[in-house]
């Protein structure tokens, strides 16, 4: 069993830097980069996320967040490689999210992953440059900085998404590209 951090009111967060080899994410990296086709999305208010992103899964998984519509393409291998790693030491997904940050003006905003049919345990695994990955506590405001670096694995669980938030901020270092998975189990969609 994973060793969990105990969050307020119930949140679990498991952090482990180096939880693929060094070559799995250099080679993942490389090859994710390279082979998906990445889109910018609009934000709210005619703005557009600051960041590049793309949605796979299970043929027919739908992720619907603030306003976008997600239809997850079919699994490629270094995403099945990955998500078989996280799934033998906790979890299982059907939809992972990928979210790539060209360099530190790339950012993603203090948020809950808290939608309806979202399963409650979510599986981060973070490729390329080393970005902060923030966690923040909604009553108690308490903050807590965790260095997502090249292989590094997280996973929230409990009900850290109902009592807490989490973002990673801009940075004014010069870092380079960092790509991040978020591998996830969401309810199909009956209608
Ligand atoms: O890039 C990260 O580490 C966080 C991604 C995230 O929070 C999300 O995809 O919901
Ligand atoms: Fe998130």
């Amino acid at each position: 069993m994973l060793d969990f951090l105990e969050l307020d009111d119930g949140g679990l967060l498991h952090f482990q830097p180096n939880f693929l080899p060094a070559e799995v994410s250099d080679r993942c990296f490389e090859q994710l980069r390279d082979q998906v086709d990445w889109h910018q999305k609009p934000a709210l208010f005619g703005h557009m996320q600051p960041r590049l992103s793309a949605s796979f899964g299970d043929v027919g998984v739908t992720y619907r967040y603030s306003g976008t519509v997600n239809i997850a393409l079919p699994w490629i291998a270094p995403l099945l490689e990955i998500k078989q790693r996280i799934e033998s030491v906790f979890g299982s997904y059907n939809f992972c999210l990928l979210n790539r940050y060209r360099s530190g003006a790339d950012s993603m905003g203090m948020h809950a992953d808290d939608e309806p049919g979202m399963g409650n345990v979510i599986g981060s695994v973070s490729l390329g440059a080393s970005r902060s990955f923030r966690i923040r506590h909604n009553r108690t405001k308490e903050t807590r900085t965790f260095p997502a670096g090249n292989g590094t694995l997280i996973i929230m669980a409990g009900t850290m998404q109902q009592f807490c938030k989490h973002d990673v901020p801009k940075t004014k270092a010069d870092v380079g590209e960092r790509i991040n998975l978020t591998f996830r189990q969401i309810a199909m969609e009956t209608n």
